[in-house]
């Protein structure tokens, strides 16, 4: 710390101040007055000495007496004094009398003597009186008890001290201007921040002169450096407080604050702090970044989108332009991950996005929705043709294959495309549309692209009037459940029934689960239906039991959405304790894709079902994965056949292979197999050769109602 106030000198031999008592004055008189004087520890005493050299004869004044303690019996002598001077300052003083009687010019000195309290400060002052040839005749001074300001001297010096290393410890940089704007104190870190040599910074130093080296630097940007440090000082004579930010030109920020500094209530000067908050600034743009970026590509993220697809409306409405919005979903990317793990699924994507990246101009935005969805708007475009063009080029770059860790890749995507104003005005209608038209280009046999047409329009109208419908359906008691029976392969003794569900929208109209499960289980809806059915089938397998002896087991499809919902194993078990099933009666039927999306949480889910007491059943088996290990790792009680196997079992030799390899290995793993999709007495007797050992399908009976069910069951004799 710089600053103005001197450092207080407490070497005895040196003083400062101007003489005490004036110089000259007879020793006697001296003695004399100060004599009458009482004596008393104060620091305007002053006690009297005299030495005449001549004669050796010394003269002490009572005040020298009592401020020195030197009792009136001593004897006034120099060596009485010396003795009581404290030792380390003794030499000091000696030499000092030594050279003011060699004829230097003897203003003052300091020292210390001994007390029981600590020590006590003394200033002292010394005239020589000499002859005609120079010579000295006689010493004569005055000394006085300089204690008290010596140790309010020694104060202000630690606290300045502590003053000093507090604001050279400071983070910030800091410096004081007075009134007239000129330095009066400042840290070590000022001259550094503003770009100044240190040297520059002395005390008094004007405002003006200092900023002139960043003003000639261009800190404070372009223009003349004299006017630019003038518009400072005349901002910082207005003495107002102020809070700014300035980016210097090597790019580092500073939070400059500025107060005015009051002195005994006026304003005195003007403090300023400077804050490097380059970092802060760095995090904070680093978090606006991720607010608006998707983590793994860099790439926009859906808020964004958003706000750069509202922008982009607003645009290509005042310039009468069209806008495209194109949604991008990878082709079986699911399989990709799957197979080669999450690690590779995350590296094919930052690669799509680089793709994405060269061939998008910059006014174009790109985003990733998540997984593999990208949206990507493009602005002033000519044309739906245009688009076809552009879009077609991205086919063909993204279709091209990929390297990750050192295997070729091959991912293709689907494209839907919708135009401002043609199919939507909003943000939100471009991308639903958009949307639709990727479905029906994956509907087309994917790696193409397909625009928005008044058709999709309607399907996707028809499709949200129908998601609205099941809304209202799911609280009104339009469901119902159908059972289908499950029979040995003998097709003579009902094992059980395939609960089915049906939605009957009015009295006319029953849906099959195909026309609405989708929807349910796109929504989220499926989570409360799926109970719903869990809880009447169990409730109907029940009330089967009770029937006799040949008692029905009941099978329930669940839909992958469900297994994800992490209360599932709890309302299963509630809904079990409620109905008073008996858990064994109970089948839960999952299809391998359904449990292959997260394998490790579904072999946790699976396990707790089974603990429960129920029996979990492969469905569709043969169309998804059928490896051995996931037959392995999940506590299975069964394997169901696909249909698409069975139908046409008696003509293609390859079913008729796909499923007695099927029905080995779940028997060599203890596994009974169901064949379902049974049309024919001759696919019923086929599939008993190969081991089957239940058979479901139309042969046997269609799906019913309960009520037929029940009737069906009280015939089991037949
Ligand atoms: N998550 C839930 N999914 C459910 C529920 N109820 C049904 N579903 C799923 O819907 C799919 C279609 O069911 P549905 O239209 O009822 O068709 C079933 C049978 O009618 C049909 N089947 C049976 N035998 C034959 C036959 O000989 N030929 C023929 N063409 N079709 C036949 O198969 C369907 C039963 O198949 P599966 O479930 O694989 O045993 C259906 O696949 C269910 O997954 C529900 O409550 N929740």
């Amino acid at each position: 710390m710089h600053r103005a106030l001197e450092d207080p000198d407490d070497k005895p031999g040196r003083v400062a101040d101007a003489p005490l008592a004036p110089v000259g004055v007879p020793l006697t008189a001296i003695s004399e007055q100060l004599a009458a004087r009482p004596v008393t520890e104060s620091s305007h005493l002053v006690g009297a000495w005299a030495h005449d050299l001549t004669a050796d004869r010394v003269i002490w004044s009572e005040t020298f007496r009592a401020m020195l303690d030197i009792p009136r019996t001593e004897m006034p002598s120099l060596e009485g004094f010396v003795a009581r001077v404290h030792p380390a300052d003794r030499d000091s003083v000696l030499d000092h009398l030594r050279r003011v009687l060699d004829g230097e010019d003897g203003a003052g000195f300091c020292f210390r003597i001994e007390r029981s309290g600590g020590c006590a400060h003394f200033e002292a002052r010394m005239v020589i009186d000499r002859d005609r040839e120079g010579r000295p005749t006689r010493a004569h001074g005055t000394i006085q008890d300089i204690t008290e300001r010596r140790v309010a001297e020694e104060e202000l010096h630690r606290k300045s001290t502590y003053l000093n290393a507090i604001l050279d410890h400071l983070p910030q940089a800091i410096s004081v201007f007075d009134a007239q704007l000129r330095l009066q104190c400042w840290n070590g870190r000022f001259a550094e921040v503003i770009g100044v040599p240190p040297q520059m910074l002395t005390y008094n130093a004007r405002f003006e002169d200092i900023y002139r080296v960043p003003a000639e630097r261009g800190e404070f940007g372009p223009g003349d450096p004299d006017e630019l440090v003038e518009q400072r000082r005349r901002l910082a004579a207005s003495f107002e407080p102020l809070l700014f930010e300035r980016t210097r030109t090597d790019g580092r920020t500073l939070l400059i604050a500025r107060e005015p500094l009051y002195i005994d209530g006026r304003v005195g000067g003007l403090v300023t702090t400077y804050t490097d908050i380059s970092e802060r600034k760095r995090i904070e743009a680093e978090v606006r970044h991720l607010a608006h970026h998707d983590a793994l590509t860099g790439l926009a993220n859906r808020c964004l989108l958003d706000a750069r697809l509202q922008q982009a409306i607003a645009d290509a409405r005042r310039g009468r332009q069209q806008l495209a919005v194109l949604f991008l979903d990878l082709d079986r990317f699911k399989n990709i991950n799957d197979s080669l793990g999450h690690h590779v699924g995350d590296a094919l994507l930052v690669q799509v996005a680089d793709r994405l990246r060269a061939e998008m101009r910059e006014t174009d935005t790109v985003a990733r929705l998540g997984g593999d969805e990208f949206v990507i708007a493009l602005q002033g475009i000519g044309g739906a043709s245009d688009v076809a063009r552009m879009t077609e080029t991205l086919l063909e770059r993204l279709s091209a294959s990929y390297i990750v860790d050192g295997t070729e890749l091959h991912a293709t995507p689907s494209i839907g495309i919708s135009l401002f104003p043609a199919d939507g005005l909003d943000a939100n209608t471009l991308l639903r549309n958009a949307d639709a038209a990727m479905y029906h280009a994956k509907a087309l046999g994917r790696a193409n692209y397909q625009f928005f047409t008044d058709a999709l329009n309607q399907s996707t109208t028809a499709r949200l009037e129908l998601e609205n419908r099941l809304r209202r359906a799911i609280g009104s008691d339009e469901f119902e459940l159908w059972y289908q029976p499950l029979l040995d392969a003998s097709g003579t003794t009902l094992n059980g029934f395939e609960a089915l569900l049906r939605w009957r929208s009015d009295s006319e109209t029953l849906h099959l689960p195909s026309t609405f499960i989708p929807i349910a289980e796109d929504t989220g809806m499926i989570v409360e239906l799926g109970r719903w059915v869990l809880r009447e089938a169990c409730i109907q397998a029940k009330r089967w039991s009770e029937f006799g002896p040949g008692r029905p087991r009941i099978s329930v499809n669940l839909s992958a959405r469900q297994l994800r919902d992490v209360r599932f194993a709890d309302s299963v078990a509630d809904i079990l304790a409620e109905t008073g099933l008996e858990p064994s009666m109970l089948e839960l039927e999952i299809t391998e894709s359904s449990v292959m999306d997260r394998p490790d949480e579904a072999v946790a889910l699976l396990h707790r079902l089974k603990q429960l007491g129920v029996g979990i059943a492969i469905d569709d088996f043969g169309t998804g994965y059928s490896s051995l290990s996931y037959l392995k790792m999940f506590p299975l009680d069964r394997l169901k056949i696909d249909g698409s196997f069975v139908c046409d079992i008696d003509n293609d030799p390859n079913d008729s292979a796909i499923v007695s390899a099927a029905v080995s290995l779940a028997h060599n793993l203890g596994l009974p197999v169901v064949a379902e999709g049974v049309e024919t007495a001759a696919q019923a007797l086929h599939l008993a050769r190969l081991g089957c050992d239940e058979l479901q399908g139309f042969h046997f009976s269609r799906p019913m109602p309960a009520l037929e069910a029940d009737a069906m069951l009280r015939m089991q004799s037949w």
